[in-house]
């Protein structure tokens, strides 16, 4: 039989049971209509810089592309943020099926993968580990997927993968566009006061979930299920699927809308 466990229910991580403190988790379920439109927010800026880019790499929940976050080369502004927020990554979350996989949902919609780029705040602190404790430290733009048409974008991140399919596998990756993988409308969002999907889970996001979706081949996302979750040494093999969060309880939070 083969070497590999196909789509073993992987608990990428024991869910805590209680988050200390933890009445702004995410992901979260987002009901359109209770969703309140805010005149006030503004279209969002971003500006990235392709040569920033410096490897993609298996982290053992996901692969990571990431960027140069020493200067303010990658900005993200605007929309609901204060201040500034540098670019430091982007990564993915997806189901061993195309019937799930995304963390955010819409009226209880799934969707088969959810895109997250990571930036953090630069006009209050000098690091991400710093800005990752603090309230107003993080801003991470969700981006769903659909499965459609191949995304030309997208492919030369795909091509990538084959030789990171270990976990702690990176490779030297120049050159590539964030904003190739934002939807044509981005003044569309729904935003709200969350935390990391992951661990440490800490609720420092303001995140910045779009209206718009992004399509990719089922082939494309087929190539994301080859990757795995376990290093090359373990004798188990398990595939890298169903590495999202399930949606935690709104706690009297409001979403508020960028449209109407
Ligand atoms: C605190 C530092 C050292 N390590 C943190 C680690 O990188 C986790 O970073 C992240 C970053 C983003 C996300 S998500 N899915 O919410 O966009 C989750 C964890
Ligand atoms: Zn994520």
């Amino acid at each position: 039989s083969s070497k590999y466990v196909l789509s073993q229910m992987h608990p990428m991580w024991q869910e805590p049971l209680e988050v200390p403190g933890g009445d702004h988790q995410s992901p979260i379920d987002i009901a359109v209509k209770k969703a309140v439109f805010d005149s006030d927010l503004k279209p969002l800026e971003s500006s990235y810089d392709p040569q920033t880019c410096q490897q993609i790499w298996n982290n053992g929940y996901s692969f990571l592309v990431e960027y140069d976050d020493t200067t303010d080369k990658n900005i993200l502004k605007g929309g609901p943020l204060q201040d500034k927020y540098r670019l430091c990554q982007f990564h993915f979350h997806w189901g061993e099926s195309n019937d799930w996989g995304s963390e955010h949902t819409v009226d209880r919609r799934l969707f088969p993968a959810e895109l997250h780029l990571v930036h953090w705040n630069s006009d209050r602190y000098t690091l991400f580990e710093e800005a990752v404790m603090e309230e107003n430290g993080l801003a991470v733009i969700g981006i769903f997927l659909k499965v459609g048409k191949r995304h030309e974008g997208l492919q030369k991140l795909v091509d990538a993968l084959p030789a990171i399919r270990h976990k702690d596998s990176v490779v030297e990756f120049n050159r590539f566009d964030p904003a190739s993988l934002l939807p044509s409308n981005i003044d569309d969002y729904w935003t709200y006061h969350g935390s990391l999907t992951t661990p440490p889970l800490t609720e420092s996001v303001t995140w910045i979930v779009m209206k718009q979706h992004i399509e990719v081949s089922h082939d494309q996302l087929a190539v994301f299920r080859s990757l795995l979750f376990t290093s090359a040494e373990e004798e188990v093999q398990k595939s890298m699927v169903n590495n999202f969060r399930v949606q935690q309880p709104l706690r009297g939070r409001t979403v508020r809308s960028s449209f109407t």
